[in-house]
């Protein structure tokens, strides 16, 4: 049985760092960032859907139309709700398809900044948060994408708090730039490999 790794975090803490270390040790990662914009173009409820909300100009000249749907997203929770709700079920149904392609896998992720917002936390065994203090993650954030502080301050708005995301997690990964990333990354795995009889409920 696949041990199903749940990776979150807010924006700019280090998620797809963590990820890429995952794969370079041979475990695959859903990055859900990537696949969710593959199925915005391709899923046609989505794209009828988004069409609907948004008018023509969602796929202005073919292409999705990022910055209108991220002003719409992130302008009120309410839009946010709709748009998530458009295309999150989809994305789940996505990713167990992804999953059972799989099996053969002792353990793979999905890397997903709102994992536990969006419902996947009961798609997985484990949640593991990446933290960062959120200035390092603004700093980051905004040297990656050439972005302002407000629109990225704007964005973690829009995501869960830090404390509430630990709360749910049931492992924390510091990424401060300080503590050493690949250590911790090793402990996981170690523990979830020596761990694996606890993490899948024996078979009946
Ligand atoms: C709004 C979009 C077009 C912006 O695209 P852009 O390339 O500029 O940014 P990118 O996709 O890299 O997102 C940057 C970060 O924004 C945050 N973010 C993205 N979507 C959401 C959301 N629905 N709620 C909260 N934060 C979000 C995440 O931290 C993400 O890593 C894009 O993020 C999008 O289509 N979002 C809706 C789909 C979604 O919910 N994706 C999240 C994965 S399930
Ligand atoms: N420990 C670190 N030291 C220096 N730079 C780092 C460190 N961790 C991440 N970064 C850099 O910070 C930026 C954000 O990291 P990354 O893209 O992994 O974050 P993320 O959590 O996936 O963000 P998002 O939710 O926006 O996709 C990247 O440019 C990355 O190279």
């Amino acid at each position: 049985m696949t041990i199903r790794i749940g990776i979150t975090g807010g924006i700019g803490s280090g998620k797809s760092v963590v990820s890429r270390l995952l794969e370079v040790m041979g475990i695959p990662v859903y990055i859900s960032d990537v696949e969710t914009k593959q199925l915005m173009m391709t899923d046609t409820c989505i794209r009828s859907e988004l069409t609907s909300l948004l008018g023509k100009e969602a796929y202005a000249g073919g292409a999705l139309n990022k910055p209108l749907l991220a002003s719409y997203l992130f302008g009120s929770p309410g839009h946010a709700r709709e748009i998530n709700g458009i295309i999150h079920p989809r994305v789940k149904e996505d990713f167990r398809q992804w999953l059972r392609r799989r099996a053969t896998c002792s353990m793979a992720g999905i890397e997903s900044a709102i994992l536990i917002e969006a419902g996947f936390a009961g798609e997985v065994d484990v949640v593991v948060m990446v933290y960062a203090p959120e200035e390092i993650r603004v700093q980051r954030a905004m040297k990656r994408d050439a972005s302002s502080r407000e629109l990225i301050e704007k964005r973690i708005r829009s995501q869960m708090s830090d404390e509430e995301k630990r709360g749910q997690a049931d492992f924390v990964i510091v990424n401060d730039g300080e503590t050493p990333l690949i250590p911790q990354v090793l402990a996981l795995i170690t523990f979830l490999s020596q761990n694996n009889t606890y993490l899948c409920p024996p078979k009946k």
